[in-house]
């Protein structure tokens, strides 16, 4: 009996040829609101299945990055790159792949979650049974399918908090990003979010731009983008970004970089 040719598995080639483009390359960025510049020549990537944190203080820059990056404004100067479609040249393309989370909440409170969900899948485009069974699958993973008939008014606001990501989720995109997504919910909320997310990183190699001032969001092995007066400081792997700020936690490390005295809202 001859043995089985070696199973060749032609997906391969492409998978590593996909990791070596960045999920999200920003090149050279800059903007200005008027006479105010709000970021000066600003250049990171974000990696498929990373987790970047984009840390800042208020006024950082960090919502004009992202209102750049969804297209919300036009790019003044640099480049923005989703999987290597240009944002300005093949913005159909590059959004396609991006899903996001941002700081407001943009729930309708006197739909049900159900209708969130397919309302949204709508514009993307989805089919109303594909529609139906991608919403009940992310309801279930965010263990609120009890719930699916529910007003989203009633729900607290880490619920609120799945519920956006879920949404975000729907068009099955391989870059989320998520401007402060934990800002006023309580620690058992923040947290569930946070192991949410890192598992999508995990298990589903998206990769995740993820902006905060709270340094215990950051954890070993992140990659971590240190943005202050619209520029970037430092970038790279966490302890590496520690190491070079001669520093023994993430904590000093930003203070080091950027003079910050303390840092709001519980971050220090
Ligand atoms: N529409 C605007 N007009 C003028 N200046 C603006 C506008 N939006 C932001 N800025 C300024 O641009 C700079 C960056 O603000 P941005 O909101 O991007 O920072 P941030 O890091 O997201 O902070 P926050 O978390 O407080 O929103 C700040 O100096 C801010 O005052």
């Amino acid at each position: 009996m001859t043995s089985p040719a070696p199973v060749t598995e032609p997906r391969d080639t492409p998978r590593l040829e996909a990791a070596a483009v960045p999920a999200l390359s920003i090149d050279g960025v800059s903007h200005s609101y008027g006479p105010r510049r709000a970021l000066m020549d600003v250049s990171f990537n974000v990696q498929p299945a990373s987790f970047t944190a984009l840390l800042g203080l208020n006024g950082a820059g960090k919502s004009t990055l992202f209102s750049l990056i969804t297209r919300l404004f036009g790019i003044q100067s640099g480049r923005v790159g989703i999987f290597g479609h240009d944002i300005s040249k093949a913005p159909g393309e590059a959004l396609r792949l991006l899903g996001v989370v941002f700081q407001p909440r943009t729930l309708d409170l006197d739909l049900s979650l159900t209708q969130n969900l397919l309302y949204h899948a709508a514009l993307h485009g989805i089919g109303r049974r594909e529609a139906a069974a991608r919403s009940a699958e992310l309801l279930g993973r965010i263990g609120l399918s009890e719930r699916a008939g529910s007003k989203v008014r009633d729900l607290s606001g880490g619920q609120m908090r799945r519920l956006e990501i879920a949404r975000a989720l729907l068009h099955r995109p391989r870059l989320l990003l998520l401007d402060e997504p934990t800002v006023g919910l309580d620690v058992k909320a923040r947290a569930d979010i946070i192991s949410h997310v890192r598992q999508l990183v995990t298990e589903q190699g998206i990769g995740v731009l993820w902006a905060t001032h709270l340094f215990d969001e950051i954890m070993d092995g992140d990659d971590l983008v240190v943005l202050h007066q619209g520029k970037v400081l430092a970038q790279g792997p966490m302890s590496r970004v520690i190491t070079e700020a001669s520093a023994q936690d993430v904590n000093t490390a930003f203070m080091r970089l950027t003079g910050a005295q303390t840092m709001p809202g519980g971050g220090a």
